[in-house]
C-alpha cells in the first residue's frame, strides 16, 4: 500500500514543499483539480507520475470562475474519498489552499449570502465572479489573466467570468507550486488550449500534457457533474457522444458540411431531451469555428439536462 500524500493547505508552506525537492534535483508533474475525483483525474495523475519524480494535485474548487448565477454552492466534494484514490496512486502532495485569495474572512469558497446578494459590484456592469462578488466591495484580488480571443467563444459566450478565472487560478497555482509538467484534460478543450496559450504568452516555465478524454463503458465522459444527474438525465446525457460520435463519422466518410454536422448534433440532443447551450466546430489551435474541415478541426458542445451542464468533445483529423 502506497503511503498518504502530504496534504498541504496553506500557499506558502505548498511553495515550500516544491522548493525543497526542487532544490534536492527532483522534477514535478501537477494537476490541478476541483475534487470529486474520477477516473478522468486519475488518468491525468498517472500521465503526470510517469513523467517527474513527484506528483502534486490540487484539490480547489475556485470561486473566481464561478458566476453567482452558476452552480459553486452544488458542486460535489469528498476529500476523504480523494486522497483514498490519490494515497492509491504515490501522489506525494495535495494542496488543498484555504488561503489562495487574500479577500478576508468568508474563506475561499466565500459567504454564500454576499454572493447571492442583488448589487453586488459589477452588477450593472461588467460580469463578476463569486469571488468579487462575495468580497463585496471587490478588496483583496483585482488582478486578473485574461487570454483574449481564445476566452471569447465556446463556453466564453455563455460563462463569461469562467476562463478569466481558470487562467488566473491556473498562474497562481504553477506560481505556488512550480511544477515542471501539468496536465490538462482535453475534455475541458478549450481550457487547455487557454492553458497552453497562457503558458506560452507569459513563459511559465512550465510544460503542458493534453491528456485524452476517459469516458464511461457507454461513452458519456466522465465528468465530476454526472454525479448530479438523474438516471433519466444520465440516459438522455448519452445523446452527447452518439451525436458526436455520428457527425465524426459523416466528417469522415460523407463529406458533410459543419451546418450539417452542427444540425445533426443538435437533432439528436434535442430529441433526447437535452437543452443546447452549443454546437460548434472549431480550428483545433485557434479555436475559430471553420465551415469546412479540411483540416484538423473539433466539434465542441456543451448542453443541459436538467440543472445539469455538460460538456464533451472530438477531434477529428481529415
Ligand atoms: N473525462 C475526463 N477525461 C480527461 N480529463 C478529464 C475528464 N474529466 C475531467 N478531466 C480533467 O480533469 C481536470 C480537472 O477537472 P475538474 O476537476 O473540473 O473535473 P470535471 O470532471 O471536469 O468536473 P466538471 O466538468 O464537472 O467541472 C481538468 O483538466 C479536466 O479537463
Ligand atoms: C483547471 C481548474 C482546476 C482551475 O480551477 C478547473 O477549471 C478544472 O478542474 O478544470
Ligand atoms: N472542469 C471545468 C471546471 C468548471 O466547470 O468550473
Amino acid at each position: 500500500m502506497a503511503s498518504e500524500p502530504e496534504v498541504i493547505r496553506d500557499k506558502t508552506a505548498m511553495r515550500r514543499w516544491s522548493r525543497s525537492h526542487r532544490s534536492k534535483g527532483k522534477t514535478l508533474a501537477f494537476v490541478p483539480t476541483m475534487g470529486f475525483l474520477h477516473e478522468g483525474h486519475l488518468a491525468l495523475v498517472r500521465a503526470a507520475g510517469a513523467l517527474a519524480d513527484l506528483t502534486v494535485v490540487s484539490i480547489y474548487v475556485n470561486p473566481g470562475q464561478f458566476a453567482p448565477s452558476e452552480d459553486l454552492d452544488a458542486y460535489p466534494a469528498d476529500l476523504r474519498g480523494d486522497l483514498h484514490k490519490l494515497a492509491d496512486l504515490g501522489v506525494h502532495a495535495v494542496f488543498c489552499p484555504t488561503n489562495l485569495y487574500d479577500h478576508g474572512e468568508g474563506g475561499d469558497r466565500g459567504d454564500v449570502q454576499a454572493r447571492r446578494t442583488e448589487g453586488a459590484i459589477g452588477s450593472s456592469g461588467p460580469p463578476v465572479s463569486c469571488l468579487e462578488a462575495a468580497a463585496g466591495d471587490g478588496s483583496g484580488h483585482e488582478t486578473w489573466v485574461r487570454v483574449e480571443k481564445l476566452e471569447r467563444g465556446l463556453c466564453g459566450m455563455s460563462r463569461p467570468v469562467f476562463f478569466r478565472g481558470v487562467a488566473t487560478v491556473v498562474a497562481k497555482l504553477f506560481n505556488i507550486v512550480e511544477p515542471d509538467i501539468a496536465v490538462f484534460g482535453k475534455k475541458d478543450y478549450q481550457q487547455w488550449r487557454i492553458i497552453c496559450r497562457m503558458v506560452h504568452d507569459l513563459d511559465f516555465a512550465v510544460k503542458i500534457i493534453g491528456s485524452e478524454i476517459v469516458r464511461e463503458s457507454d461513452g458519456l465522459a466522465m465528468s465530476s457533474r454526472n454525479v448530479r444527474l438523474s438516471p433519466k438525465e444520465r440516459e438522455k446525457a448519452l445523446s452527447i457522444y452518439n451525436s458526436l460520435s455520428k457527425a465524426k463519422y459523416a466528417a469522415l466518410h460523407e463529406q458533410s458540411t459543419c451546418q450539417e454536422l452542427k444540425s445533426l448534433v443538435i437533432q439528436l440532443v434535442t430529441e433526447a431531451g437535452g437543452r443546447i447551450d452549443y454546437v460548434e466546430i472549431v480550428e483545433q489551435e485557434s479555436l475559430i469555428p471553420v465551415e469546412e474541415i479540411n483540416s484538423p478541426a473539433v466539434i465542441c458542445i456543451a448542453a443541459w439536462f436538467g440543472a445539469v451542464r455538460l460538456i464533451d468533445n472530438m477531434e477529428i483529423n481529415p
